[in-house]
């Protein structure tokens, strides 16, 4: 018998299953993820040493979320865009520029995370 509601289970997980998928891929294929996957583990492990607070914990996953999602995001647009566009253009360019500066702007907010957990425990 036909359940709308196993449809709607079927549609979620099978939207799941294609997330994921686009996480693998951007872990395994993009430069600037892996990179930022990099830093993510190395951060994961300094803040285990260095016992850092629950509180810390969440701002820590919170800065290594931001800056994954946002330069996810860049990536993504830069993808569509070249596929779209290939041949140069100002505006391309322009929308490229502004995309990897909202990239910037998360990397920068984790920094200063970032410096607000560990330095005061180096001083
Ligand atoms: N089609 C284009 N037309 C005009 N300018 C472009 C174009 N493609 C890239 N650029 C310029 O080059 C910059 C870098 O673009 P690119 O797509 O290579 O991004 P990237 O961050 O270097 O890529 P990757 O993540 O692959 O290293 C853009 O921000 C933009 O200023």
């Amino acid at each position: 018998m036909k359940n709308s509601n196993d449809n709607f289970l079927i549609g979620r997980l099978r939207s799941l299953k294609f997330a994921l998928k686009g996480m693998l891929l951007l872990i395994t294929t993009e430069h600037s993820i892996m990179v930022q996957f990099f830093i993510a583990i190395v951060m994961t492990f300094v803040g285990y040493f260095m016992e850092i607070s629950s509180l810390e914990w969440m701002f820590q996953w919170l800065a290594i979320g931001l800056v994954l999602v946002a330069e996810s995001l860049n990536t993504a647009i830069e993808k569509l865009l070249d596929f779209i566009h290939p041949a140069y253009n100002k505006r391309i360019g322009f929308i490229k520029d502004i995309s990897a500066g909202a990239a910037t702007f998360a990397a920068i907010i984790a920094i200063f995370i970032g410096i607000i957990i560990y330095m005061p425990k180096f001083l």
